[in-house]
């Protein structure tokens, strides 16, 4: 387990994070608890500004539907970089953070008109629009309130990544975006030049997440500067920017290999800068979307050991006290994940276990056949790299209340999202007068 010769631990030996003791934080604020390294945050927002901004003057925008509160909104506005937001939430999350709307690019398939509203009542700095429907369905808005709405077209640029089903984007048979080889992206490219209120300033892809793979990233760079030189030929227009989404993978376990983000930089750059120099065009400006390798490795979720069921000669069940609910990706993705105890981080894993999470599932297991130091009922187990698609992913499955996050550096812990309450279970639940009145005729007439 890699992440294991990574982790500090205190002479209590407990797991530390941001120079916090986590069995302290377990007990402060309960469990099930996401804990934020904000240095390591706030590093991997730098890698990027470094490796992009400076290197090649490339905007950095960060995917908040990874992890997405205010004080995230705010360190990614400390640290220099844009937002991306997919929902009407995501982006009253940006707005209430008091993020520079300028910077912000809002995200999605199927927005409403009333999201599309909001987006041009903030003043948002991008609308990425992804279908033809939508395109329409925004010049109408921005006419209503005499404003134009400066755009990118989510395209396909026919781009497989070698990445799990359920993440890739970039194919022709998606839900998302344009397609080049159909046709359907040049059309809406001359729609977009035609409408009266809508302003083209260029063009978008995202082959899909979780991506270890470059060459399909600069594979799909090529494709859509090509695509850029012709829009060029055809209509004249010359796309001022250029953004090429995120994606690129984390290590969570045996098997994955991360690229470093320099390299992945290196190679996107060169991608569109020999193409722009074989066209004989200016190279456009351009734009990354990355959430995973800046949230992902920065948390760490804090479980208490409940029930442990040893099944002789088959299998030990571990169960803690969160799941599915809080992490659905293992049940969704079969994604894996490392963990540690957290209150006995330097023993000997000696023993095979499984981890169960608490939803009535069969299908709610957090980490199949993981060794660990032989587990006691209350031990501390904490699962690494949860801070991308966790928190953002989480349900009230089972009527679960959703677990607390707190962000850790230098010794200190700062509570960011509070734990759900039962009161917040049943808060948007509506009691009909009718059903009030029957039972008390129901109570009246059992007497
Ligand atoms: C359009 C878009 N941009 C950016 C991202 C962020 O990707 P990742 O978290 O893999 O960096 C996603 C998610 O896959 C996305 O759909
Ligand atoms: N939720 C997915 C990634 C979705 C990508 C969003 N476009 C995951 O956890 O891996």
């Amino acid at each position: 387990m890699r992440l294991l010769g990574t982790m500090r631990f205190n002479d209590k030996r407990h797991l530390e994070i941001g120079g916090c003791d986590t069995v302290e934080l377990a007990k402060k604020y309960g469990t099930p608890l996401y804990v934020i390294d904000e240095a390591l945050f706030r590093q991997n927002c730098q890698n990027y500004y470094r490796s992009f901004t400076e290197e090649y003057g490339t905007e950095v925008i960060y995917a908040s539907k990874t992890l997405s509160n205010l004080a995230i909104c705010t360190i990614v506005e400390q640290e220099g970089l844009g937002l991306d937001v997919v929902s009407g939430g995501e982006l009253f999350t940006a707005a209430k953070a008091r993020f520079p709307m300028e910077r912000v690019y809002f995200h999605g398939n199927n927005k409403s008109p009333d999201e599309l509203r909001l987006a041009l009542d903030y003043k948002v700095g991008r609308i990425v629009v992804d279908n033809l429907y939508e395109l329409e369905l925004l010049n109408a808005i921005a006419g209503e309130k005499d404003t134009k709405a400066s755009i990118i077209l989510r395209l396909s640029p026919g781009v497989e990544a070698h990445t799990h089903e359920y993440i890739k984007t970039g194919q022709i048979d998606s839900k998302f975006g344009l397609a080049i080889e159909n046709g359907m992206a040049m059309s809406a490219v001359m729609r977009s030049l035609e409408l009266s209120n809508i302003l083209l300033k260029g063009i978008h892809c995202h082959i899909g997440s979780q991506i270890f793979e470059l060459a399909s990233y600069a594979h799909a760079a090529e494709v859509m500067m090509n695509f850029v030189q012709k829009i060029f030929q055809e209509t004249g227009y010359l796309a001022e920017e250029l953004n090429l989404g995120g994606g690129l993978g984390i290590y969570y376990s045996e098997g994955d290999y991360p690229r470093s983000v320099k390299e992945y930089a290196d190679i996107l750059m060169s991608a569109v800068r020999a193409k722009a120099a074989e066209f004989d065009i200016p190279a456009p400006k351009v734009i990354v979307e990355p959430g995973r390798s800046i949230s992902g490795p920065s948390g760490t979720t804090l479980y208490r050991i409940g029930a442990i069921k040893d099944i002789p000669g088959i299998r030990k069940y571990v169960s803690v006290d969160g799941g599915m609910s809080d992490n659905p990706r293992p049940a969704l993705y079969k994604s894996k994940y490392e963990a540690c105890l957290a209150n006995r981080v330097n023993e000997e894993p000696i023993e095979q276990v499984s981890i169960a999470g608490k939803c009535c599932e069969s299908g709610d297991m957090l980490i199949w056949d993981i060794k660990l130091p032989v587990i006691t009922t209350g031990d501390i187990l904490a699962i690494s790299c949860t801070g991308a698609y966790n928190y953002s992913m989480s349900m009230n499955y089972n009527r679960l209340p959703r677990p607390a996050m707190v962000l850790v550096c230098e010794g200190k812990a700062d509570l960011i999202v509070k734990r759900e309450d039962y009161a917040d279970i049943i808060r948007n639940d509506v009691m009909p007068q009718r059903l009030c009145n029957s039972r008390i005729k129901l109570a009246s007439s059992s007497r």
